[in-house]
């Protein structure tokens, strides 16, 4: 039965883990949101299922107050949505609770005269359970000709190179690549969907992608918060694998890759791969890691005063790799990747600077910069160079600016699970993680997150909770290619005539 058919009327979805902190905080909120949108028929049926001994009201209490109703009549929806949702409590290693969630489905689909069952199962669970659920859903829960059931996972996708593949290995025989789609919800994120529309449908822009025109690029996030009560759960995983091998990973493959032949998953997929195909190993030299300590202030912990962490603990929580692409169109442009958590402010975005202009009529001119930012505000500025308004000859720097809040004001953006969720529904596996990326990505991570780990790791240097992260960060962006804008010439978002004056010809 081919993938792309479009769940619509009747569809089942269930979502285990249901009583958990995902589902609570994203699984269900997106199922609203679907819904409040008019993108989740009414008749549709939602199954919570998960080990605790719930009533069905009692899960309803539990999800409803993340539910996003920003309307009058968006709250009305609330009561009607949840009448789609039934739970069902059963074991995760155990054929009881699967054996009767199959015979409410069924009993579901003969009320509804269904021609084709259309299942969607959703597994918000911890790695541990995954392979145990994925094989009792096959066993029990599959329609078999009789439908079509789709899968969706949870990062993470192994922890290393082996346990990656060995992941893979035990869910291949059970559930086909077609049906499988495994979740980074960052691929979700309006800004990144935005990002193959943007690149391939600019001409001007694919006329200056590339080593000719683009010295450096940098991806960046930022989370203003540290692990605080979970810290123990961070300790064996730390920033690189919590956000970098995964969702600054997919986002270096969307801005790097080349043109897909279309917008069919499966070319959207092969080039992504390609693009990290071509990624040279990295050079564990060049690379500076840290964790935090407490806040200047003393008002914040540091990593270490986390009771659950070891003492001794050298987790990294804030890391910046600078990577080389060996191919033809990035040879010789350094990508730092950098990420962190407990820094002086919460920031997703991707810097690209552009080479300085060659004509000498100009002293000390800035480079171009385009700045996409995925969040918080959507935005993409372009930094330029202009002559400065009025009387003088004076080059300043200034924006192209599309600010999503004014630009796009009364445009409903949804939430990257709300959008990729949907994304499943019509069967579009784009923005879902391939098994080949993942072998290639955790082949490029393991070698690093080994030396990272193992007796000769440096010792992360300290950073306060609160700061831009370790002090030898400028001097390590600088080195590896990023120029910070001369600020004196640069404001936002007024630009003053005494700013522009600072700078002349
Ligand atoms: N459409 C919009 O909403 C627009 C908003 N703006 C806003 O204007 C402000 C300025 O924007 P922008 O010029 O892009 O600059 P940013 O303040 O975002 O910083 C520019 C870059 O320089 C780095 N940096 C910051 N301080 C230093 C430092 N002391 N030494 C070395 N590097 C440093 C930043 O790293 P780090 O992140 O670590 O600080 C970042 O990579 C921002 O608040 C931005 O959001 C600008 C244009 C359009
Ligand atoms: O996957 C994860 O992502 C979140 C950040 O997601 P965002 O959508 O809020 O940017 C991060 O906090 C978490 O540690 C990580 O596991």
């Amino acid at each position: 039965m081919s993938s792309t058919v479009e769940f619509k009327e009747d569809t089942v979805i269930v979502v285990f883990g249901a009583s958990g902190d995902l589902a609570k905080k994203k699984t269900f909120p997106a199922l609203f949101g679907l819904f409040r949108e008019g993108l989740l028929s009414s008749s549709t049926r939602i199954i919570g299922y998960a080990r605790s001994k719930l009533t069905d009201e009692e899960l309803k209490t539990r999800i409803k107050p993340n539910f996003k109703t920003p309307t009058e009549k968006s709250k009305a929806q609330v009561d009607e949505f949840l009448k789609m949702v039934t739970y069902i409590s059963g074991p995760y290693d155990s054929p009881e609770g699967f054996q009767k969630l199959n015979s409410t489905i069924e009993e579901y689909d003969a009320a509804s005269k269904v021609k084709e069952s259309h299942r969607l199962f959703y597994l918000a669970l911890p790695p541990s359970v995954f392979t145990t659920v994925a094989a009792n859903l096959k066993q029990y829960v599959h329609p078999g000709d009789k439908g079509i059931a789709r899968i969706v996972i949870e990062k993470p996708f192994g922890h290393d190179l082996a346990s990656a593949q060995a992941l893979q290995k035990e869910l291949a025989p059970l559930w086909s690549e077609d049906e499988l789609y495994r979740i980074d919800h960052y691929l979700g994120k309006e800004m990144v969907k935005n990002l193959v529309p943007f690149r391939f449908a600019n001409n001007f822009l694919s006329a200056c992608w590339n080593n000719n025109f683009i010295k450096s690029i940098q991806i960046s996030f930022k989370e203003p918060f540290g692990t605080e009560g979970r810290g123990g759960y961070f300790d064996s995983i730390g920033i690189i694998r919590d956000v970098m091998q995964n969702h600054l990973f997919q986002v270096l493959t969307l801005v790097m890759m080349e043109r897909p032949v279309s917008f069919d998953a499966e070319a959207v997929r092969d080039e992504k791969v390609r693009l990290l195909k071509s990624i040279k190993p990295f050079d564990k030299d060049n690379v500076l890691v840290g964790q935090y300590t407490r806040s200047e202030d003393g008002s914040k912990p540091g990593y270490l005063d986390d009771e659950t962490v070891k003492p001794d603990s050298k987790c990294v929580t804030f890391a910046c790799l600078t990577l080389q692409v060996d191919n033809e169109r990035w040879q010789g442009v350094p990508v730092i990747l950098r990420a962190g958590k407990a820094l002086n402010e919460g920031k997703v975005e991707i810097r690209v600077q552009f080479r300085e202009n060659s004509n000498g009529m100009f002293k000390d001119i800035n480079r171009n910069e385009l700045v996409i930012r995925i969040q918080p505000d959507e935005a993409m500025y372009m930094k330029m160079n202009t002559k400065v308004p009025g009387i003088s000859n004076g080059i300043a720097v200034t924006e192209l600016d599309l600010s999503y809040k004014s630009r796009y004001s009364d445009f409903y953006i949804p939430e990257a699970y709300e959008s990729l969720i949907r994304d499943c529904l019509r069967g579009d596996h784009s923005n879902f993680v391939r098994d080949d990326e993942l072998d290639i990505s955790w082949g490029l991570f393991t070698p690093l997150l080994n030396y990272l780990e193992g007796p000769d790791a440096p010792t992360p240097q300290p950073y306060a909770y609160g700061s831009r992260g370790p002090a030898g960060l400028t001097e390590y962006l600088k080195k590896n290619g990023y120029v910070f804008q001369n600020r004196k010439i640069y404001q936002w978002p007024v630009t003053t005539p005494d700013v522009l004056e600072q700078s002349k010809i």
